[in-house]
C-alpha cells in the first residue's frame, strides 16, 4: 500500500542543488517549502525553477509552498553568534539605533518597544534562550538573560500573550508575495495568523495580482488559537506551527492543542500539516531519537495530510536519511490503522454526501480501487478527508496547478489527464492509465466519484466500473 502520509521538505543551503532536490523526490518528498524569512529573491526563484525541473524528469507533482514571514519578529544579522551567558543583559533595538552595549542587535519591528512592558519574558529561537525585559525605552530595550545559550542571526523572538500590533501583512510579505505569484507557487503559507480576517486579506492580496495559490495558516499562537473555527473555514489548509506555538503557549498544551486542530480540520473539511521539530536531532545525527520516532509516528496516527521538515533538510547534515525516516515511520503507523476523524467529518452538502458514499463502497470492495474526477480539487480533498482505506486513491484532473496542489493531500496519488466529451471515454481512459502505471489490474474495481463526468454534463455521481 503506498504511503498516505505526505511530506514538505524545507529547502535550505544543504539542499538547494538540483541534484539533491531530486534525491529528496526519489525519498519521498511530496511538496518542498521556501522560507522566505530566509531566502533571497533571486535563490527562492531559482529555488522554484530546480524542483520544476527535477519534477518534470520524474513525471512527479511537486508543489512549491512559499512561506510568508508574517507579522513575527526576529533578530538582525549578527556577525557572529553571541555567546550568552546567566546574568548578561542584551540590547534589541530599532533598526536606525546605534548600539549602546556590544551584546546588541536590531529586531525587524520598530514598534516593539511600544507593544511590550518592563517584566515580559521574551523568548529567543523557539525556547533556546529565554530573557526577561528589564528596561524598555522609546528605542531598545534591555534584557536580562535567564538561561545561558548561543543567539544566532535572524533567530525567532516570542513575547507569550503579548499581542504585536504588526499587520497581518508587512511590507516584506507583500514584496514576497509578489515573488510567489511570479513563480507560480502553489501554495502560499501566512504566518501568525490571528484570524478569519487576516487569512482573506491574504487570499485577496494574492487575488489582486493574479495568484492562484491556495492559502496555508500558520496556527502559531493563542490569539489563533481563540479563532481555530474561522481560520480553517477560511483557509485551504492549516499548519500547526508547533516551533512558535509550543513556545506561545505551555508546552505541555501542545498534545492537545495539535489533537484538538486536528480533529477540528477533519469535521470541517480542511486538511492540516503537523509541523516542526519533527527529527530535529537528525539536523546533526543520522539516526533519530525515541521521542521523534514516537511524535512523527503519533502525527500519522492522527492522519494528519503533511508533515513538514525545516532546518532537518535546509541545514541539517542528514537530509535524505530524515525523508527516509519520515517514510519509514508513516508507512510503518499506517498499516496498524489511525484515529479515525475521517468519520467525524461534517457532511454540510450532498457532494460530500455522495463522496461519503463512494468511500464506503470502495472500502467494501476488495482489492477496490478509489478514483476522483475533479477540476478544481474540491470534490478530491472532500473525498481525502474521509480517509479512504482502499488500496489505491486517485485524482484525475486537466488542470496542471490542480494536480500540483493535490500532491500536498493525504491518501491522493495527483495524475494529469484532458477529460474526454464523452463519459465512457473518460472512464476508459482512467482505467487504462491506473492498468498501464501497474496501479490496477484489467478487472480490477474502481469506484469513480465525480460531480462532473464530461464537459456537458454536470452530476454528483458514483460510478462501479472494472479496469
Ligand atoms: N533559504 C535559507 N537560507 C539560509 N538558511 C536557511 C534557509 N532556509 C532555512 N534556513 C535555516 O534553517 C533553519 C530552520 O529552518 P526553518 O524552520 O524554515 O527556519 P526558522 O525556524 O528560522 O523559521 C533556519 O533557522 C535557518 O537557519
Ligand atoms: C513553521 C513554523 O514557523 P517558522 O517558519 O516561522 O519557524 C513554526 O513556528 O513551527
Amino acid at each position: 500500500m503506498p504511503r498516505k502520509t505526505k511530506l514538505i521538505c524545507t529547502l535550505g543551503p544543504a539542499t538547494e542543488s538540483e541534484e539533491m532536490i531530486g534525491t529528496l523526490i526519489d525519498a519521498g518528498t511530496n511538496v518542498f517549502r521556501l522560507n522566505m524569512s530566509h531566502a533571497k529573491h533571486e535563490w527562492a526563484a531559482e529555488m522554484t525553477r530546480r524542483v520544476r525541473r527535477a519534477a518534470e524528469q520524474r513525471k512527479a507533482q511537486i508543489p512549491v509552498l512559499f512561506d510568508l514571514t508574517g507579522p513575527s519578529i526576529r533578530t538582525g544579522d549578527l556577525e557572529k553568534p553571541f555567546e550568552l551567558k546567566l546574568g548578561d543583559v542584551v540590547e534589541f533595538r530599532n533598526s536606525g539605533t546605534a548600539p549602546a552595549i556590544p551584546l546588541s542587535t536590531t529586531v525587524n519591528y520598530d514598534g516593539l518597544m511600544a507593544d511590550v512592558k518592563q517584566g515580559n519574558t521574551l523568548v529567543v529561537d523557539n525556547g533556546a534562550l529565554l530573557m526577561r525585559i528589564d528596561s524598555v525605552m522609546e528605542d531598545r530595550i534591555l534584557c536580562y538573560v535567564k538561561t545561558p545559550g548561543t543567539m544566532g542571526s535572524r533567530r525567532h523572538i516570542n513575547l507569550p500573550g503579548v499581542r504585536l500590533n504588526l499587520p497581518a501583512l508587512t511590507e516584506k510579505d507583500h514584496k514576497d508575495l509578489a515573488l510567489a505569484v511570479e513563480c507560480k507557487a502553489d501554495y502560499i503559507a501566512g504566518s501568525f495568523v490571528r484570524d478569519a480576517a487576516h487569512v482573506r486579506e491574504l487570499r485577496e492580496a494574492m487575488e489582486a495580482i493574479d495568484g492562484e495559490a491556495q492559502i496555508v495558516a500558520k496556527v502559531e499562537d493563542q490569539e489563533a488559537m481563540k479563532n481555530i473555527d474561522a481560520i480553517i473555514q477560511e483557509a485551504d489548509v492549516i499548519m500547526v506551527a508547533r516551533g512558535d506555538l509550543g513556545v506561545e503557549i505551555d508546552f505541555e498544551d501542545l498534545p492537545i492543542v495539535q489533537r484538538r486542530i486536528v480533529k477540528r480540520c477533519h469535521e470541517l473539511g480542511t486538511r492540516v500539516i503537523v509541523a516542526t521539530q519533527m527529527l530535529e536531532s537528525m539536523i546533526s545525527n543520522p539516526t533519530p531519537t525515541r521521542a521523534e520516532v514516537t511524535d512523527v509516528s503519533n502525527a500519522a496516527y492522527e492522519e494528519a495530510d503533511c508533515l513538514m521538515l525545516s532546518g532537518e533538510t535546509s541545514v541539517g547534515r542528514y537530509p535524505e536519511r530524515c525523508v527516509e525516516a519520515i517514510v519509514r515511520i508513516a508507512t510503518r503507523i499506517e498499516r496498524s490503522g489511525g484515529l479515525g476523524y475521517g468519520h467525524n467529518v461534517l457532511l454540510r452538502d450532498e457532494r460530500q454526501k455522495v463522496a461519503r458514499a463512494a468511500v464506503t463502497l470502495a472500502d467494501s470492495l476488495p482489492e477496490g480501487r478509489l478514483v476522483v474526477l475533479t477540476r478544481r480539487g474540491v470534490l478530491a480533498n472532500h473525498v481525502a478527508m474521509l480517509r479512504p482505506k482502499t488500496a489505491g486513491f486517485y485524482a484525475f484532473t486537466p488542470n496542471e496547478r490542480v494536480c500540483r496542489q493535490l500532491a500536498l493531500t493525504r491518501g491522493i496519488t495527483p495524475f494529469r489527464m484532458a477529460f474526454a466529451t464523452n463519459i465512457e471515454e473518460t472512464i476508459k481512459r482512467v482505467g487504462e492509465h491506473l492498468v498501464a502505471e501497474g496501479l490496477a489490474r484489467p478487472g480490477t474495481p474502481i469506484v469513480i466519484v465525480s460531480d462532473i463526468l464530461s464537459d456537458h454534463f454536470a452530476a454528483n455521481s458514483i460510478l462501479l466500473h472494472h479496469a
